[in-house]
């Protein structure tokens, strides 16, 4: 049996439309195949003509669904259509009904075939988008939690007719009103629910059935009001139901909108394709239906056309916890934690517990082996001997950069006795370290993995070896001359250059005068060095800020620099300069000849440079002197147009000037 499977059945037409002269839109011409006008034709799973009977509904489509039921699955049967379309005929949703529907079939072969199991029966409705619960006496209104109506209402019913009369019960709830196409129209999704529990030799086996009778879609162009809202409602459910049924239907997996209705929010345990689903579209035969029947079933082949595997409820309780990619199980995540590192923090490097083999070559920087373990070393290794000529390889160092950054690391830091670069040494020892690793394949000390720490271990190891034989060495032999710290050489320097400036002064300033330090001869004196000499037991910056060189290096002489003068001072500093020497007896006449002659050279600029006399007043001296010849006297000033009457007054005062009487 397919899981999901979709089916057609066509009404047979009234007297009163076959009165009205209604013409028959529909063709059923085979088990499978519905031609709609002549026009549409549609291939469904089952194809039920107006001469089918209840019986053969059920039969085929439903008893096989209700078996499986009984065997741990849950199942949908669903009739949709048109309002008026025989879907409460065919459910058999309805008070006193002449012939038994789907729910009253499918509770008489529950009840029936099985007497030791559990029945408990549900009914509520969704009504303008509100769960309601049509066994409760006030018909509450039920909120929708985790896709499931929050205090539904589960009757237990052992018999067909008590589950019956429990239905007509909650059927005397339902919304029903009036439309043009039923005087009794469900305006409201009805869904009667069978639970289904047995137990089994296995556990206990539990399952449902719906049993939905969908409202009537309908066009609410026509309708006003109430009736306008509702069918809103009712058409919106329909609209949600259709996404839904596509979405299961898609090729391709993608997100089923359950949540966006109550009527698919409270089905969403049955629409899926672990279960099994059956969908009738009641359909009118009228030619005036037409187009609502082509809607139907368009509706459904879409969901004729969902493949799906069905479930039962008990495998589906043995399924192990579905573990997705990103979730870590509780018992290794410490474990995980730990590989992930802080952002910003380094992570601790953890050296393996090995040690080299010789037990002299420990060092505090690395972590000793227990004694339990090292009691599996062996006591006396080719090592030491492998390592000890190392020590007298008179090899020179190739002086490139590192050989001369290494060999500055050997001068501050320790003293090498066979200028023996402590890179070379580890190398040597790493590299013997490999072939003593070969010659005792038991003791893995070496691998390319480990090469890294096995360098770090051994550079350590071979610091406090040399330290220990230069101990050593200093004891047996003559130890080198070991260098002096910076600041005593320094200081036995600057002795020495004192003793050196006392006796020959003049070869002192032979070494100062290099062409990069430009001193003379006779800057240096005895005086400045002894001070150098005095200022040794003070601060470096202290001696530093009372320099000798300071007087090895003349200070220069700064050439003063002339303040600059305003316009009007330079050409006063003119004037003076062109004044030739003069005695008391005669200045006053000098002066008086100098002003004069100013004037009459009638230059513009050298008029200028005379108080009182601006660019304006030069200019027009300057035109008188073109036009009437050179001034002769102070008193042509008077008669020269363009000057003010007092002007030659102030030019006398201004400058200095006095006629004689
Ligand atoms: N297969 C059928 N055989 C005989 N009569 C039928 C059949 N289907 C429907 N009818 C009759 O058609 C009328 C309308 O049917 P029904 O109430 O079931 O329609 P409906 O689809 O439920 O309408 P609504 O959506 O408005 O509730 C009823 O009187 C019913 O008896």
């Amino acid at each position: 049996m397919e899981s999901v499977v979709a089916a057609v059945r066509c009404r047979p037409m009234s007297k009163s439309e076959i009165e009205s002269g209604n013409h028959k839109a529909v063709q059923i011409t085979s088990s499978k195949q519905v031609i709609v006008s002549d026009e549409r034709a549609f291939t469904l799973n089952h194809a039920y003509s107006e001469e089918s009977s209840q019986d053969e509904i059920f039969n085929d489509l439903v008893n096989p669904v209700v078996e499986k039921v009984m065997n741990g699955f849950n199942a949908c049967v669903m009739a949709y259509g048109q309002t008026g379309s025989g879907k409460t005929f065919t459910m058999g949703t309805k008070a006193k009904v002449s012939t038994p529907g789907i729910v009253q079939r499918a509770l008489n072969k529950i009840i029936s075939s099985c007497v030791d199991a559990e029945i408990h029966v549900s009914f509520l409705e969704v009504y303008k988008e509100e769960v309601l619960d049509l066994l409760s006496l006030e018909k509450k209104k039920m909120p929708v939690v985790d896709f499931k109506p929050v205090g539904l209402t589960l009757v237990r019913t052992s018999s067909v007719e008590s589950a019956l009369s429990i239905m007509e019960k909650g059927l005397k709830n339902r919304h029903v009103g009036t439309t043009n196409a039923n005087l009794h129209s469900s305006r409201s999704h009805a869904v009667f629910t069978i639970y289904f529990t047995q137990r089994t030799e296995n556990g206990q086996r539990s399952s449902k059935l719906y049993l939905v009778d969908l409202a009537g879609s309908e066009s609410v162009a026509a309708v006003s009001g109430d009736t306008r809202r509702e069918g809103v409602m009712i058409n919106k459910g329909l609209l949600q139901l259709g996404i839904v049924m596509s979405a299961l239907s898609s090729a391709v997996q993608e997100h089923v909108p359950y949540r966006n209705s109550a009527l698919t929010a409270i089905l969403k345990d049955t629409l899926s394709p672990q279960n099994f689903v059956v969908l009738i579209a009641c359909i009118s035969p009228l030619d005036v239906d037409a187009t609502m029947t082509v809607n139907s079933l368009q509706f459904a082949s879409r969901v004729g056309s969902i493949k799906g595997i069905p479930e039962a409820g008990l495998l589906i309780k043995q399924r192990l916890p579905v573990t997705t990619p990103f979730k870590v199980p509780s018992n290794i995540k410490h474990r995980v934690n730990a590989t992930i590192s802080t952002p910003g923090s380094l992570k601790k490097i953890q050296r393996p517990a090995l040690r080299p083999l010789n037990h002299t070559f420990d060092s505090p920087r690395t972590p000793r082996l227990q004694d339990s373990k090292k009691q599996h070393w062996p006591t006396s290794t080719p090592l030491q001997n492998v390592v000890k000529p190392l020590f007298a390889d008179p090899t020179p160092i190739p002086k490139t950069n590192n050989a001369l950054r290494a060999a500055k690391r050997r001068s501050s830091s320790e003293w090498d006795p066979l200028n023996v670069s402590t890179s070379t040494v580890v190398d040597s020892v790493t590299s013997n370290a490999c072939v003593l690793h070969r010659s005792c394949n038991k003791f893995s000390i070496y691998s390319p993995e480990n090469e890294k720490w096995l360098r770090s271990i051994i550079a350590d190891v071979f610091r406090e070896e040399l330290k220990n034989l230069s101990q050593t060495v200093r004891l047996d032999g003559p130890s080198p001359p070991k260098q002096p710290r910076r600041s005593a050489r320094l200081s036995k320097n600057n002795q020495e250059n004192l003793s050196f400036f006392e006796h020959d002064p003049d070869a002192t300033a032979i070494t100062l005068s290099s062409p990069n330090r430009n001193i003379q001869n006779q800057s240096v004196s005895k005086e400045s060095v002894c001070s150098t000499n005095i200022s040794q037991s003070v601060r470096r910056s202290t001696r530093l800020s009372v320099a000798p060189h300071r007087s090895y290096y003349p200070e220069k002489e700064v050439p003063v620099k002339a303040p600059k003068l305003t316009k009007k001072a330079a050409r006063f500093s003119t004037r003076l300069s062109i004044l030739p020497t003069a005695t008391p007896e005669n200045a006053q006449k000098q002066l008086n000849d100098v002003v004069l002659d100013v004037l009459r050279s009638g230059d513009v600029k050298k008029l200028q440079s005379l108080p009182t006399i601006g660019p304006k007043t030069a200019v027009i001296i300057s035109n008188h002197s073109l036009l009437n010849g050179p001034v002769k006297s102070f008193q042509d000033l008077e008669n020269i147009r363009g000057l003010s009457k007092n002007f030659t007054k102030r030019f006398l005062w201004a400058n200095n000037i006095i006629l004689d009487e």
